[in-house]
């Protein structure tokens, strides 16, 4: 795959307007140097902790072999299902890893149990489970383990011989009782940050990916990343990224480019840059996106290709970019840590990302149903009395500001419920403002940092429903039905809160299927097509 970013338009100016300051003070040399006072004396005790990834080469010569030694393993057992629990930094990479190199990962990053027990119930016989995470504590996490644990052990399959983990030295999960192994990563790399670190190499290897060619890619660029140099490409970028009131990215890739590659670099973004009342919001979308069709303002379009163009618009706003996996997730780490410096803030850090979590808690503790605002067939609305579900969601839209956007957040089962998705580009067709759409609690990982910290702009349709039948997490009071409505309620507390103040509309299915018909038939839409 060629390697290579053009900016044009407003995209352009910026790269012009900043890379002389970049180039002066030395941002690539610092950034490779680990240099931690780069993002102000507030972030420097963060960043002193956080610039491993910059690096990741000596720790793999060690590692990928014992990645290898263990696949090999694992196959001669006939254990070739790898399914990884993982939230965030640390689930993200390998999905795209392994979707690039054409091979299998089952990535359980879900506490809806629908999509839990369709996991849980394929094929233990034959599966691993890769449990992964720095801090060793998050509560999804936490309770996959649980449930795998408890599910091996029902089908009389020893759960030492199955867990792998992947965890800071230290953390609560760094112990090998119980687990074929653990593998720890190197402490000073954030979750977003570490693709090409344990938590991108450990899942992928197992599964099969060639992560040897990954680091070479990584390789190709790394010195270049590293220089004070004028075609030094995570400069542009992130001087591209940086571009004043282009405040949304939107992404869009051809055929051949990296597949989900969006998906990844959302949570890097957003959690990087969404904080303080600013930043950068991510919009993962595709090339007929409306939001790309003439795109307003305040959006900035990114495409990712295979090759890129022989020519592009010189006077239309957007980046172009295309590199071998390896070297985009370098590139765009540098990027973010280089768009963070223009944007004066700490892109280590990910500080609103806990108030959900401790309303989550607040609620498990003591969970609140409440009443339904209305109901309208298999759908209870939280947050408006509108007379119909349409009205529901013309007076949650009517609340846009004019630079803002619409968040859908559907705290679902995003294999079995993925029809839904469809929304996105009716309600951006709709409103002419950019739409996200993400899975709780994925998003939380990601966007949910942005949605809580960047700028009070969003206006947010939760998506949430009765499961048939719950999963219970062993050890706890609560199950998994119990815990993802908590992460939903706690999330929409956050939002409406007197601080956020923003509009948050909630749908409630009291049946699966038969919310999803009404609300895409609210739409126009059919059965999930437009
Ligand atoms: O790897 P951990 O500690 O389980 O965390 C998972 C994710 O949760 C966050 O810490 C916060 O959402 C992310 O930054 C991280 O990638």
């Amino acid at each position: 795959m060629e390697l290579g970013l053009v900016t044009s338009g407003a995209a352009l100016a910026s790269v012009e307007k900043y890379l002389p300051r970049l180039l002066e003070d030395k941002v690539g040399s610092r950034i490779a140097a680990q240099d931690p006072t780069l993002w102000g004396p507030e972030a420097e005790s963060e960043a002193a902790i956080r610039l491993g990834w910059t690096n990741p080469f000596d720790t793999a010569e060690e590692l990928v072999p014992a990645i290898l030694n263990l696949r090999d393993e694992l196959v001669a057992e006939g254990l070739t299902r790898i399914v990884l629990c993982g939230m965030g930094g640390s689930s993200l990479a390998p999905e795209v890893i392994t979707a690039n190199d054409g091979v299998d990962l089952v990535v359980c990053d879900t506490t809806d149990p629908q999509m839990v027990s369709a996991i849980l119930n394929e094929d233990l016989q034959h599966t691993v489970v890769v449990i992964a995470s720095k801090s060793g504590s998050t509560v999804e996490t936490d309770s996959q383990r649980r449930a795998f644990t408890a599910a091996f052990q029902a089908a009389d399959i020893d759960p030492a011989t199955r867990l792998v983990l992947v965890t800071d030295p230290g953390s609560p999960m760094d112990d090998p009782s119980g687990v074929r192994a653990v593998f720890t990563a190197d402490p000073n790399v954030g979750g977003r940050y570490s693709a090409l670190t344990a938590f991108g190499l450990v899942p992928s290897g197992l599964a099969g990916a060639d992560i040897d060619a990954l680091l070479e890619e990584a390789g190709l660029v790394s010195d270049l990343l590293a220089e004070d140099d004028e075609d030094n490409l995570a400069l542009h970028l992130g001087a591209a990224l940086a571009t004043t009131g282009r405040d949304k990215l939107v992404f869009a890739s051809d055929a051949q480019a990296l597949a989900g590659f969006g998906d990844w670099a959302e949570q890097l973004i957003a959690e990087s840059t969404g904080k303080l009342g600013k930043g950068i919001l991510p919009v993962v979308a595709h090339l007929n996106a409306p939001e790309l069709r003439d795109p307003a303002g305040d959006v900035m379009p990114l495409y990712l290709y295979g090759q890129l163009p022989d020519e592009v618009a010189e006077d239309t706003t957007a980046i172009h970019f295309s590199a071998p996996l390896g070297a985009a997730f370098l590139i765009f780490e540098y990027a973010t840590a280089v768009a963070g410096y223009l944007l004066q803030l700490n892109p280590f850090d990910q500080p609103d990302v806990e108030a959900a979590k401790a309303a989550a808690r607040t609620l498990l503790d003591a969970p609140s149903a409440g009443e339904p605002d209305a109901v309208f067939g298999a759908i209870e609305v939280y947050g408006s009395t509108a007379d119909s579900l349409a009205d529901a969601l013309e007076q949650l839209t009517a609340q846009l500001p004019e630079n803002g956007y619409l968040a859908i957040q559907a705290y679902l089962d995003r294999h079995g419920d993925a029809k839904l998705q469809s929304l996105r580009d009716v309600l951006a067709e709709r409103t002419g403002r950019p739409v996200t759409f993400g899975w709780g609690p994925r998003f939380l990982h990601s966007t949910g940092q942005y949605h809580k910290g960047g700028p009070r702009t969003g206006v947010y349709l939760q998506l949430t429903t009765q499961s048939q039948r719950d999963v219970q997490i062993p050890g706890r009071s609560f199950g998994f039905a119990g815990l993802i409505a908590a992460q939903a309620s706690g999330d929409a507390n956050v939002l409406c809160d007197e601080e956020h103040a923003r509009p948050v509309l909630r749908l409630h299915f009291t049946d699966r299927a038969a919310g999803t018909a009404q609300l895409l038939a609210a739409l126009g839409l059919e059965d999930g097509a437009q």
